[in-house]
């Protein structure tokens, strides 16, 4: 096992936050930064980022800092973000579309190639070169082109049934948007995103100034 594996999942999920400031500083032009700086950006004690960063192999230099070109290539590899990703979105509501549409996701090397969704024939859908197809072609369409990634914005109630068709089809990991625990095998990577948890988080401390 390497040293990586062993990481905590709470380590991981700072690391996106790294990787994105470190994105910004490298558009500034600036290429050196210390723990104590990125503190400031981050949020993160200076403790902290060095203990995060040593979890990988430690990247800095006493005295020096982090020289930015290299830790963001390095935290870029550890995340995976040095690769391509093909991805479908099976759903086309409201936050289907709003995916769909984004092209932040593919600027990142997340390709989204298919939108799939049920009565698709009565979906208007305006993204170029990204017709909505029906969940009938779905299974052979991710065999077809390979796909890595399963997003999932139906309703709750069809989520499962979703998930189930991407894991027969091959679909390595699912990025699910439905209010609902899933049943995967330990081999699929499952993310689940919940902005109601972060609307709640901004509630208590909205409380916390007197609301
Ligand atoms: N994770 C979050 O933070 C978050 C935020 C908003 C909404 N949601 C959830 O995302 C989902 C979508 O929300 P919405 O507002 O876009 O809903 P919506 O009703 O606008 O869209 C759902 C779409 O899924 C399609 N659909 C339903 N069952 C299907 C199936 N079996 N196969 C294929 N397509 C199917 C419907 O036809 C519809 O087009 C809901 O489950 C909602 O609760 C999550």
């Amino acid at each position: 096992m390497t040293k990586e594996t062993q990481v905590s999942i709470t380590v991981i999920r700072r690391l996106p936050k790294y990787y994105r400031y470190l994105s910004e500083l490298l558009q500034k032009g600036i290429n050196r930064i210390s723990s104590q700086e990125l503190s400031k950006l981050t949020g993160f004690t200076a403790s902290q980022i060095r203990q995060d960063l040593n979890n990988f192999g430690g990247f800095g230099q006493q005295g020096y800092g982090y020289n930015v070109e290299e830790l963001h290539k390095e935290l870029g590899k550890i995340l995976g973000l040095n690769k391509e990703y093909k991805a479908v979105v099976a759903g086309a509501g409201n936050l289907g579309n709003a995916i769909a549409n984004y092209g932040g996701f593919k600027d990142a090397g997340f390709d989204i190639i298919g939108v799939f969704s049920r009565y698709y024939k009565d979906l208007p859908f305006d993204m170029e070169g990204l017709e909505v197809r029906d969940m009938s072609e779905l299974e052979d369409f991710i065999k077809d082109n390979n796909v890595d990634i399963g997003i999932i914005t139906t309703s709750k109630d069809n989520a499962q049934k979703v998930a189930d068709i991407y894991i027969k089809s091959g679909i390595k990991g699912i990025w699910n948007f439905a209010p609902v625990d899933l049943v995967v095998p330990e081999d699929i990577v499952l993310e689940n995103v919940r902005l109601s948890d972060s609307l709640y988080t901004l509630s208590y401390f909205l409380k916390g100034l007197g609301k």
